[in-house]
């Protein structure tokens, strides 16, 4: 039996003896490149974390002392060492979560992966011992040199350390990258404090010496300590952890097992809050992943183990569109400049920087940052595109608000990833800013349909002076573009209830027509099918793409009063968003009709594939279909009924 097939718990971790590891880390690297080729995942950063994690788990006393994984992308040896190694499933539902989930395991804590929480969560904790007299346990936070870049981050060390007995042990995972090499100020002083690795090596190797020597030994080596304080300060600056207050321990090889355990031992024994400095590779030990430049394999879907090359996506990308239109209007417009939080390639901004390199900012994990530093550079005169996963906007919603939108600074925020995205869990489906941004006054929303209209919504949107605009746009495969039939105002017919075409739909009661269907977005595909097959039972629909859900323009309100029942239909959580919006602009006019809102269900949903989860909330042509033929013909009957009733008696 391998080493790691006894391994089933911490337990059996600590059991061990030292020089088993090393090969227990050749067994735990060679499990990972396997398992992740074939189901995709997260394997750069947790073939970084290996001889870090088991370190964890040997000195640290877990659930008992709390292993927290910042962003949790880089638990997946957490997960094998905690009796979790079927990772067949992993990513997929009914599988394991990409990330901690504490219905999987009583060491699992923080659940979501937004970047730079766990050190507040970490700050939570030990307070609560401290309060429940528990003072003897730890708690220990795993963050990354990225999720370091976060403002909250920073907000909690100050916390921290003001708490001088609360043993916080906070493990900075410093590999030098996010996606790309980490950026900023920070960065520089990591990357300095990397640079004299081995410092804690010479110092013991020099007290050890020292400390043997007969008598004038220990006061000589009392003498060096003090020494030791300003040699370090001189060439390891890792003064702003300890002018923190935080007692710092580093660097250390993240690599040497042993090492780390001895100073994570060190660590544990001090009993107030340190910062344990481990420097470690993305991608150790696979170098497909190593000398991959672009990420390390920081997330890849399945690929070959003996070449590392990853299986190719079908279709073309939003992102990809997003990157070539950004590209055009940076050569047409010189005061176009655009905002990366730490992930050039994943929102498709590379392409810009490459092109016009001093006017892209990657501005480290710190999406507050960069949402108020792009107003600030609009009052300057020019116009900033934010690009950020959708559910990070969330991270900089007061600053929309506030910093962008009340002050009317013409900022694009472009959201990726948006709409749900399913393999990723609850944390990372991009469901929430057409519901959180319904409430920003002078800003605008904008929804392709297609590639066609992507292109001519940013163009809109960064023509947009007076205010913020947001595009968002969804993970998947660009469809076809879909063709406008008409117009209404500056909204896109799509389907028209009243066209001699598909459509054989009869008039509706009251000389209404049957059904008028809002397609937001990506939506607009699946309206088009539902239409079709309404049609083809003799119900009238027309589809409305409105390309702007937010002003909603008012000749849809006028549009609306020609139908018998209104529906809206939307990739985002259904409260408070696009299809509300309509609702609430019917109500003010007085318009008493029906009004069905479809879209997901406010919940916060396991991973999954997007298309099930959709199929899961009825988002499907089928099922549309099925639930709007019920109402538009629950509503003609009630309708007729009325009708005939009002008729004089014969
Ligand atoms: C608020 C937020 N913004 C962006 C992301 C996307 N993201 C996931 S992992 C990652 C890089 C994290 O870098 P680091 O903390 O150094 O961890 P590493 O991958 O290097 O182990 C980013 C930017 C996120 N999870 N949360
Ligand atoms: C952990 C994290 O936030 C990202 O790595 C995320 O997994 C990216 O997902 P995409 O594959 O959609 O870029
Ligand atoms: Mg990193």
């Amino acid at each position: 039996m391998t080493l790691l097939g006894a391994v089933r718990s911490p337990q059996d971790l600590k059991r061990l003896t030292a020089d088993q590891i090393p090969q227990l880390a050749g067994e735990i690297r060679e499990f990972l490149v396997s398992e992740v080729s074939r189901t995709g995942g997260h394997l750069g950063p947790n073939l970084g974390v290996v001889e870090l994690t088991i370190a964890l788990h040997r000195v640290f006393d877990s659930p008992r002392e709390p292993i927290l994984f910042d962003t949790g992308h880089q638990s997946y040896v957490h997960k094998i060492l905690t009796g979790r190694q079927d990772f067949s499933g992993l990513r997929r539902a009914g599988g394991l979560s990409g990330y901690p989930a504490r219905a999987e395991s009583e060491h699992d804590f923080i659940e979501n992966s937004h970047a730079s929480t766990a050190l507040s969560y970490a700050d939570g904790l030990a307070k609560a011992n401290e309060v429940l007299g528990r003072r003897d346990r730890a708690v220990v936070a795993v963050i990354g040199d990225g999720a370091l870049t976060g403002g909250m981050a920073w907000e909690a060390l100050n916390n921290i350390a003001e708490g001088k007995n609360r043993r916080v042990v906070i493990v900075v995972n410093d590999n030098g990258r996010s996606y790309s090499p980490t950026i900023g100020g920070l960065a520089d002083h990591l990357a300095t404090l990397r640079v004299t690795q081995g410092y804690e090596q010479v110092l013991d190797m020099a007290k050890t010496a020292i400390n043997r020597a007969p008598v004038v030994g220990p006061p000589l080596y009392e003498a060096l300590h003090g020494l030791k304080k300003g040699l370090k300060d001189a060439i390891q600056p890792q003064v702003m952890f300890e002018d923190l207050g935080l007692k710092y321990l580093g660097p250390i090889d993240g690599h040497d097992a042993q090492a780390v355990e001895k100073a994570l031992r060190r660590a544990r024994d001090f009993g107030g809050p340190v910062i344990v400095h481990c420097i470690t590779q993305k991608g150790k030990g696979y170098p497909p992943a190593e000398n991959h430049e672009e990420d390390q394999f920081h997330s890849l879907g399945a690929f070959d183990v003996e070449t590392g090359v990853a299986k190719p996506k079908s279709g073309v990308s939003w992102t990809s569109l997003f990157s070539e239109e950004m590209v055009k209007l940076g050569a047409e417009r010189d005061d176009i400049v655009a905002i990366t939080a730490a992930m050039l390639h994943p929102t498709g901004l590379a392409a810009f920087a490459e092109a016009y390199p001093d006017r892209l900012y990657d501005v480290g994990i710190a999406e507050q940052h960069a949402a108020t530093s792009a107003a600030g550079l609009a009052m300057g005169g020019l116009h900033p595109v934010v690009a950020v996963y959708a559910t990070f906007l969330n991270r900089c919603f007061d600053q929309v608000l506030m910093d962008v939108a009340l002050h009317r600074q013409g900022v694009t925020f472009a959201l990726d990833r948006a709409g749900i995205t399913g393999d990723d869990g609850a944390s990372h489906n991009g469901m929430w800013d057409l519901s959180i941004l319904q409430v920003v006054p002078n800003l605008g929303i904008a929804v392709p349909r297609d590639g066609t209209r992507m292109r001519e919504l940013l163009r809109e949107a960064v023509a947009v002076e007076d205010g913020p605009t947001v595009l968002r746009y969804p993970k998947t495969a660009v469809g076809a573009d879909i063709p406008a039939v008409g117009k209404v105002g500056s909204m896109d017919v799509l389907r028209s209830a009243a066209d001699g075409g598909r459509s054989t739909g009869s008039r509706g009661v009251n000389g209404k027509e049957d059904l008028l269907l809002v397609a937001v977005g990506t939506m607009a595909e699946t309206c088009c099918e539902v239409a079709d097959r309404l049609a083809d039972q003799g119900i009238g629909v027309t589809v409305l793409d409105p390309r702007w859900v937010k002003p909603l323009d008012p000749a849809l309100v006028e549009e609306a009063a020609r139908y018998s029942v209104v529906a809206v239909v939307e990739d985002n959580g259904r409260v408070g968003a696009v299809g509300d919006a309509v609702a609430r602009a019917l109500r003010d006019a007085d318009l008493d009709i029906p009004v069905r809102t479809f879209g997901v269900e406010q919940e916060f949903l396991d991973h999954a594939k997007r298309e099930a989860i959709l199929a899961e909330m009825g988002l499907t042509p089928q099922d549309l279909a099925r639930k709007l033929t019920e109402t538009v013909s629950r509503h003609t009957e009630r309708s007729a009924a009325a009708e005939s009733a009002d008729e004089p008696a014969a």
